[in-house]
C-alpha cells in the first residue's frame, strides 16, 4: 500500500523541504526566489564531488552529498546575501531571481554538468529517508518558532523599525534566515538529485522557484506546518485527478493558481492559519501581585539620580529646507520625568527620533547613556538602555499581546534556540524567566487579561498600553513615550499618569511627548517646550505654566485673534489656530475645559511615520 504511493509520498516530502527553504525567509518577511539557484548549485556540486555509494556505502554517500549540498547552499546564500540583504520586498525577489537565472545559464553551459542533457545520479534516496529528513527540517522550524531567535524573525516580519527599537540586529537576523534558506534549498537539491536519477540545470528554473514559493505561501508562512500542508495539497492534486479519471495536464497549474489566489485574498496566513494558534500563558499570569524581577534575566545598571542620561549639544535636523529641529542643547538626568511639549510641527517627534537613534542629526552631537547617537545603529542604542513607544502604534500585529512583550524582552533574555533543539532544561528555565518578565510588564499596565489576544484586535487605548509594556520589558534606563495618552479616555490617561510616576519612582528616566498639557504639568518633574524646532523654555511645570514665551507659542501674539485658556489648567486652544476643520491639518491639543491631567477621546490627526 505504502509502496504504491512511494513516489507521491517522496515528492510530497521533497516539495515540503523545498518549501521550507522559502518559509525560512518568509518568516522574517523576506521574499526570495534565489532558492532554485542554491538547490541547483548544491545538486551539481554534490553529484560531482560526493563519493559513490558503491565505494563508501549508500547511506554514507548520501550523507556526504547532503553535507556538501547544504554547505554549498549556505555559502551561496552568504555570497548573495551580503550585498542584497538591505533590499526589501520585490527588489530582493528580483535580485535573487536574477541570481538563480544566472546560475542556471552558467550551469547549462558547463561540461561537467552535462549541459542541457544533464547529469546522471544514482538513486539512493527512498521514501522513508525522505520523510525522516523532512521530519528533521520540520523539527528545526518547530523548535525555532517560540525561541528568542524565532520571535525576533517574526517581529522583523511584522515591523522592522519596531524590531530594531527592541534591540534586534535586523541585518544579522535577516542574513542568518537567508543562510538557513540556502542550506535547506541545498538539502532539497541533493535529495532531488539522488531521487530523480537525472538532473539538468533546467530542473531548477523560474517555474521551479515559483512553485516552491507558491507551496510555502499556500501552506502558510506563520506556522511551521505550512510547507508540509502546501506540498501535500499541491502534490495530491494530480493524484486526485487520476483517481477521478480526469487526466488533463492544465488542471494542476490551474488549481494551484486558483488556490494561491484564494489564499492571498481570503487566507493571508495560508492553510496553516486554519489551525488555531495557542499562546501559552505562564502560570500566575493572572495573579495581581507583582512577583518582582525574574532572576534569570540579564541585569542592567541604571544611571543614578542626577547622572547625565541624555546630553544634546547644538542638535539640529533639516529636511530639505525645513529645520525640523535647530540648535537644541538639552540635558536629561537620571530619575527625571521630562515632558516635551509644543505646537504641531514643533519638532518633538524628530527630536526623540534622534535621541533613540532612528534619525541621524544634520548638525550637533548627542550622547545617550554614553552612546553617541547618529553614528550608532538603533539596536545598539536600544542595547544601551533606551526603549520607546511610537506616535503611531508600531505593534507586531499578528502576534499576541504576550508575544509582543516577549519580543520587548529580547535584550534581557538569553538565546534559547539551539538549547531548545536539544530540549535542555536551561532553555526552559530561560523561557520561563522571559515569560514571567512579560507577564509582569503586562500586569503593570493592566493588560494581563488580554495576554493571549492578537495585538491588532486590541482597542486603541489598550494598544498604547501594550506598547508601553513592550518597551518596559527590556528594563530600559531611559523610556521615551511618544504621545502615550493619545486614544485614551480620562480614566485611562489618569492611570497612565500614575504609572509614569511609579516608573520614575523605580528609578527610570522618562522623556515623553504629550499634547495633553494638563497631564504633562501634573506628571513631569521638568517640562521642555519646543516651538519651530527650538527650545523656547525649560523648567518646572509651574514655571512653564507662567512662562510668557510658552503662553505666546500657544495663545499667539497680541496681533492674533484673542484666545482664552490656561496652560496651568490644561485648557489651551489649538495652537495651530484651527477649529474642527484644523484636525485635518494636524491640529491636536487637549482643549477640554478643566481637563488638567485628563484626555478627551482620540482626535485623529495626520502623523509622521513614527
Ligand atoms: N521625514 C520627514 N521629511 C520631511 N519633513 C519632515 C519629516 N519629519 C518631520 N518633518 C517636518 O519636520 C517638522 C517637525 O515635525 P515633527 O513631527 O517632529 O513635529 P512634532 O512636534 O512631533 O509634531 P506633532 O505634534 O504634530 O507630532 C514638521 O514641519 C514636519 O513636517
Amino acid at each position: 500500500m505504502l509502496l504504491e504511493y512511494a513516489t507521491t509520498l517522496t515528492f510530497i516530502a521533497l516539495g515540503a523541504i523545498f518549501a521550507y527553504s522559502f518559509y525560512a525567509v518568509l518568516i522574517a518577511g523576506q521574499l526570495s526566489l534565489g532558492q532554485a539557484g542554491f538547490a541547483s548549485l548544491a545538486a551539481f556540486s554534490a553529484a560531482s564531488l560526493a563519493p559513490s555509494g558503491t565505494d563508501v556505502g549508500e547511506l554514507p554517500a548520501l550523507l556526504i552529498a547532503v553535507g556538501i549540498g547544504m554547505g554549498v547552499g549556505a555559502l551561496a546564500a552568504v555570497v548573495l546575501g551580503l550585498p542584497t540583504m538591505h533590499l526589501r520586498g520585490v527588489f530582493l525577489a528580483i535580485a535573487t531571481l536574477g541570481f538563480a537565472e544566472a546560475v542556471r545559464v552558467v550551469l547549462l553551459n558547463q561540461e561537467w554538468t552535462g549541459g542541457a542533457q544533464g547529469l546522471a545520479v544514482p538513486r539512493i534516496l527512498d521514501v522513508g529517508t525522505a520523510w525522516i529528513v523532512l521530519a528533521l527540517v520540520a523539527y528545526w522550524f518547530w523548535r525555532m518558532g517560540p525561541s528568542r531567535y524565532g520571535r525576533a524573525l517574526e517581529a522583523i516580519r511584522e515591523d522592522e523599525l519596531a524590531a530594531r527599537s527592541m534591540g534586534i540586529d535586523v541585518g544579522r537576523h535577516r542574513l542568518s534566515a537567508f543562510i538557513t534558506a540556502g542550506a535547506v534549498a541545498g538539502l532539497y537539491g541533493v535529495l532531488f538529485a539522488y531521487y530523480v536519477r537525472l538532473i539538468a540545470p533546467n530542473d531548477f528554473d523560474f517555474t521551479a522557484a515559483v512553485e516552491g514559493l507558491v507551496t510555502a505561501v499556500v501552506g502558510g508562512s506563520t506556522m511551521f506546518l505550512g510547507p508540509l500542508l502546501g506540498s501535500g495539497f499541491q502534490t495530491m492534486i494530480p493524484e486526485i485527478q487520476r483517481a477521478v479519471g480526469v487526466e488533463a495536464g492544465w488542471i494542476r497549474p490551474f488549481l494551484a493558481s486558483l488556490l494561491l489566489l484564494v489564499v492571498i485574498l481570503f487566507l493571508p496566513g495560508g492553510l496553516a492559519s486554519l489551525i488555531p494558534r495557542r499562546t501559552r500563558l505562564p502560570a500566575g499570569l493572572q495573579e495581581d501581585e507583582d512577583g518582582g524581577r525574574p532572576s534569570h534575566l540579564a541585569a542592567r545598571r541604571h544611571p543614578a539620580a542626577g547622572e547625565t542620561v541624555v546630553s544634546l549639544t547644538g542638535l539640529g535636523k533639516e529636511y530639505g529646507g525645513v529645520h525640523a529641529v535647530r540648535d537644541v542643547d538639552l540635558e536629561v538626568h537620571g530619575g527625571e520625568v521630562v515632558g516635551l511639549i509644543g505646537p504641531n510641527g514643533a519638532g518633538k517627534t524628530t527630536l526623540v527620533n534622534m535621541i533613540s537613534g532612528l534619525v541621524p542629526p544634520s548638525s550637533g552631537s548627542a550622547t545617550v547613556l554614553g552612546v553617541p547617537v547618529g553614528r550608532t545603529p538603533v539596536h545598539r542604542v536600544a542595547a544601551a538602555g533606551v526603549s520607546r513607544t511610537f506616535q503611531h502604534s508600531k505593534l507586531f500585529n499578528r502576534l499576541s499581546a504576550l508575544e509582543n512583550v516577549l519580543v520587548g524582552a529580547h535584550l534581557v533574555s538569553r538565546p534559547t534556540f539551539l538549547r531548545r533543539l536539544l530540549w535542555l532544561p536551561s532553555a526552559r528555565r530561560d523561557e520561563q524567566a522571559a515569560l514571567a518578565q512579560a507577564a509582569r510588564c503586562l500586569r503593570r499596565v493592566g493588560l494581563a487579561d488580554l495576554a493571549g489576544s492578537r495585538a491588532s484586535a486590541l482597542s486603541y487605548g489598550d494598544q498604547r498600553r501594550l506598547e508601553i509594556a513592550r518597551a518596559l520589558a527590556s528594563e530600559p534606563s531611559l523610556l521615551i513615550l511618544d504621545e502615550p495618552a493619545a486614544g485614551m479616555n480620562r480614566v485611562e490617561a489618569a492611570r497612565l499618569s500614575d504609572l509614569i510616576r511609579s516608573l520614575a519612582a523605580d528609578g527610570l528616566t522618562i522623556l515623553f511627548i504629550e499634547h495633553n498639557v494638563g497631564m504633562v504639568l501634573e506628571t513631569c518633574t521638568r517640562v521642555v517646550v519646543l516651538n519651530f524646532g527650538e527650545v523656547i523654555a525649560s523648567g518646572s511645570p509651574d514655571a512653564i505654566a507662567a512662562d510668557p514665551a510658552v503662553i505666546e507659542a500657544y495663545l499667539g501674539t497680541a496681533d492674533d485673534e484673542p484666545a482664552s485658556g490656561s496652560i496651568a489648567e490644561g485648557t489651551l486652544p489649538d495652537p495651530t489656530g484651527g477649529g474642527a476643520d484644523a484636525a485635518g491639518s494636524g491640529a491636536v491639543i487637549n482643549v477640554d475645559p478643566g481637563a488638567a491631567g485628563t484626555l478627551e477621546p482620540p482626535e485623529t490627526t495626520p502623523r509622521n511615520a513614527t
